[in-house]
Order: structure tokens, then C-alpha cells, then sequence
């Protein structure tokens, strides 16, 4: 399997980027129906849609799309026969071989017709122009979007800062498990607008059943264990692109990513802020096009909202940051600005803001062209020996805030903010 795997990665660097892929059984079914009218204004767009092709369709008919390619371009096969271990290129050359005298135009004509024979796997891109990405639909607090290997998952609820509503944890945890099974390499979340995510919507705990506040808190702690938990089995690189502001349950998750990427716009604007030099902050502020852009800070205020750490942040933060780091940004509410978190640990790596978006995202499709089972299989190394801990971490944060939310110390809190008593 892995040695296929290989053989196919090398095809496709030792291949023009159109024949990615090929032939077999499939195709020796259009072999001998051949109409010889396959134009080459045909064959050509028929190379396009191969590259267009969102499922891997398997060696076999990568390498008999190779085989009819080349027929199709240079005729019979005209290569010495490579060596019983050189497994790849003796692959390529058996399929062309076995094609023997058949003429270029019937190879033109059965590789238009096997490329049309995969067009289930075709449908869903061709919705999309070449170059945009691939959306999927039936999201309402997400935009979920698929290019380059990269699925990407985008909070849009930019007018209330990309507050986690009940509709939105459910729908990241449908986002996760699909991307979990789709055929991207890397996962990104990312938020829409001036916020990363201002953490959990306050108005959930508005909602009270007819069992009253006590079964609302344990269908929250329920549900809450079993969203962090997406986060904890999360099988491929699962990567943050904090944008903005980041607070409560959007900062403690990142504990749980293999990556945190972030904008340095925090640390210039503190430090213009700090040492006083207003007028050159006003020009730095005004230097930004979209006027309502925020730094990008993280800050998890649970204390203040009589609340307690989720996430799995009571136990990776300490682990990550030192206990007595964690214990100011958990139990305190420190604030942290995007090179603060980055000394610290939590973020990974902190962009000059006016590149930010171009850096990492050229950083990410470098790493979505990585072998994927290796990154897969690597990430496993690192969490197997932690998730058994991470579960029971999180069922013991989800029992001990459970409680707390039924604490006058919550309540007050979230009454205030919905009052507009009170804010951050
Ligand atoms: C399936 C599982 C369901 C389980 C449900 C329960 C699970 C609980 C999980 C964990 C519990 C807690 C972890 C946390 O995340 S704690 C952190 C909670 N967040 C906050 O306390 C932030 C509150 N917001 C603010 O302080 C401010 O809005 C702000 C973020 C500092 C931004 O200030 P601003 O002046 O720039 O903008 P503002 O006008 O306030 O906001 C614009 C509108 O957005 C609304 N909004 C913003 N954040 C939230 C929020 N967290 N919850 C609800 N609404 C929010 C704000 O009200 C404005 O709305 P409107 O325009 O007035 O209608």
C-alpha cells in the first residue's frame, strides 16, 4: 500500500501535472468502441478536468491515464524496460506497454473517454471555476471551504465577533468530522471579520428548558465534552489562523492544535500604546483599510464570569506556558497580546501583519503537499500517549463547570454582559 502510495507520488512529479492519472479495466471497456473522434481541443480539456479531480481515483487508473497519455502523444511505448526494482517507472512502463501498437488517435479518443467515465468525481468541482474553492453548503455560522489540500473552516458570525452559539458548536463539530474523512491533508480554522472568536455565545445559557437550569447545564456539559473531544481525536494537522481577538473557549482549544499562527499587529500597536506615542498609534490604526480591525489578543476571563477552564486548558496551558504563566492567563484573565502567547508557547509562530495572510497561507499549502499518512501517523505518535489523559481532563472540566454555571457568580456574570452592564 505505502509502496503504491510512493509509486504514485513519483508518477505524478515524473509526469506532466495534467496526467496525474490513468488507465485499466474501466478503460478497456471504451478501448474497442472507439469512434476515433476525439478532438485534440478534446484531449486537452480532458487533461484540464484530470487535474480538476477532487477523489483520488486509485493507481490503477492513474497509471493507464498515464499509459494512454503518452500513447496518445508519442505512440507506442519506445522506453527501455526499467529495472525489476525500480518500481515506479517499471509500473508506468508496463501500462504504456501493454497499449502496444494502439493507434495515437484511439488513445486520444479511450483517454477522453476514461476521464469522462470519472466524472462522478468530477461533479463536485466543476461546480467551482478553476482557481476558487471548493464551498460546502448547509452551514449557517460557518463558511467551510476545501482548496489545495486544505480544508478550511471559517467562524462567520463576524457582527456578534464570531460568538460560538449552540447552532455553531454543533455545526464545527459536523465541519471536523467531515474534514476528518475528506481528502485534505491539513485542516485550518480561522474566523471571518475583525474577531478570531469572542468564545462562547452568552445568550446559550438563555435558553431554558422546560427541567429547568439544572438539565440545561447538564446538556451543555454534555454536549461541551463531546465538542472538545472532536478537538482531541481531530486525526489530521489541524492548524489555527487567529485573525483577531480570541477569547474564552476559542483560546483554550488552541492548546489542543498542532499549529497557531498569528498576526504581530498586537505587539506594535501595545507597544505604541505603552510607551504613549499616540499620534503615531492613531497613524498605525489608520494605516489598517478595514477601520474596525482588532488586534489579535488572547484572553480566556473565566474567573470573571464565574466560570472555570474548559478546553483542556487546566492541563495542556500549564504544560505548554509553566503553571505559574497559565495560572495568570486562567485564573486571573491576563490578557495576552500575539508575541506575549507566542513566548509562551501557545502560538505557534507570530507574522508581520502586512504579510500575514500571504506567509502563512503559502506556509500552509507547503504543508498540505506533505505525504499525508506521514503527517497523519506523526500526529498520532504525539497524541496517543496524551489522549486518554486529555479525555478524562475534559470530562472532569465539563462535570466541575456544570456546577458553576448554576453558581449566582455565572449568572450574574451573563446577566450583566446581556444587560450590557458589562463587557471585557
Ligand atoms: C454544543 C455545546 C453548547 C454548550 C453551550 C455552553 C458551553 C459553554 C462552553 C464554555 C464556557 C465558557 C467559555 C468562554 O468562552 S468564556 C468567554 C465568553 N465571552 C465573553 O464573555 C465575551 C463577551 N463579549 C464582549 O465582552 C464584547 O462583546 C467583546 C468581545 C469585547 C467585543 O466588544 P465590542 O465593543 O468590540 O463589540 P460588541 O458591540 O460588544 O459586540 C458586537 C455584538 O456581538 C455580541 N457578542 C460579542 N461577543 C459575544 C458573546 N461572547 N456572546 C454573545 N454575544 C456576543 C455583542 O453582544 C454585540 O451584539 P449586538 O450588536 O449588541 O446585538
Amino acid at each position: 500500500m505505502a509502496m503504491a502510495y510512493l509509486a504514485w507520488r513519483l508518477a505524478r512529479r515524473s509526469c506532466p501535472s495534467s496526467l496525474q492519472v490513468t488507465s485499466f479495466p474501466v478503460v478497456q471497456l471504451h478501448m474497442n468502441r472507439t469512434a476515433m473522434r476525439a478532438s485534440q481541443k478534446d484531449f486537452e480539456n480532458s487533461m484540464n478536468q484530470v487535474k480538476l479531480l477532487k477523489k483520488d481515483p486509485g493507481n490503477e487508473v492513474k497509471l493507464k491515464l498515464y499509459a494512454l497519455y503518452k500513447q496518445a502523444t508519442e505512440g507506442p511505448c519506445n522506453m527501455p524496460k526499467p529495472g525489476v526494482f525500480d518500481l515506479i517507472n517499471k509500473a508506468k512502463w508496463d501500462a504504456w506497454n501493454a497499449l502496444g501498437s494502439l493507434p495515437k488517435e484511439a488513445a486520444r479518443q479511450n483517454y477522453v473517454d476514461l476521464v469522462s467515465s470519472l466524472s462522478p468525481s468530477l461533479e463536485s468541482s466543476s461546480q467551482v471555476e478553476p482557481g476558487t474553492d471548493r464551498k460546502s453548503t448547509g452551514f449557517e455560522t460557518l463558511v467551510v471551504t476545501s482548496e489545495d489540500g486544505i480544508t478550511k473552516i471559517m467562524f462567520n458570525r463576524p457582527k456578534k465577533k464570531n460568538a460560538i452559539n449552540t447552532e455553531m458548536y454543533h455545526e464545527i463539530m459536523r465541519a471536523l468530522k467531515a474534514a476528518s474523512k475528506d481528502d485534505s491533508i491539513i485542516t485550518v480554522l480561522t474566523g471571518n471579520g475583525d474577531y478570531y472568536s469572542s468564545g462562547n455565545d452568552l445568550t446559550n445559557f438563555t435558553d431554558i428548558p422546560p427541567g429547568g437550569v439544572e438539565e440545561k447545564a447538564k446538556n451543555n456539559a454534555v454536549l461541551l465534552r463531546e465538542f472538545v473531544g472532536c478537538f482531541i481525536d481531530f486525526p489530521k494537522p489541524l492548524i489555527a489562523v487567529v485573525n483577531g481577538p480570541a477569547v474564552g473557549i476559542s483560546v483554550t482549544l488552541l492548546g489542543l492544535f498542532d499549529a497557531v499562527y498569528a498576526s504581530d499587529r498586537v505587539s506594535q500597536l501595545l507597544e505604541s500604546k505603552r510607551s504613549g506615542k499616540q499620534r503615531e498609534m492613531r497613524a498605525f490604526e489608520s494605516s489598517f483599510s478595514v477601520a474596525s480591525h482588532k488586534q489579535a489578543t488572547f484572553h480566556t476571563p473565566f474567573s470573571h464570569l464565574g466560570q472555570s477552564p474548559e478546553g483542556c486548558s487546566s492541563y495542556t496551558f500549564p504544560k505548554i506556558m509553566s503553571p505559574a504563566k497559565a495560572t495568570e492567563m486562567l485564573i486571573f484573565g491576563k490578557k495576552l497580546t500575539a508575541g506575549e502567547a507566542c513566548a509562551q508557547g501557545l502560538v505557534t509562530e507570530v507574522f508581520p501583519d502586512s504579510t500575514f495572510q500571504k506567509e502563512v497561507w503559502t506556509r500552509l499549502k507547503a504543508f498540505a503537499k506533505l505525504p499525508p499518512n506521514a503527517l497523519r501517523i506523526s500526529k498520532e505518535v504525539i497524541r496517543k500517549r496524551e489522549r486518554e489523559k486529555l479525555h478524562a481532563v475534559n470530562a472532569e472540566e465539563c462535570n466541575v463547570l456544570q456546577g458553576r454555571w448554576l453558581s449566582d457568580e455565572c449568572t450574574n456574570a451573563v446577566v450583566n454582559f446581556l444587560s450590557r452592564k458589562s463587557k471585557l
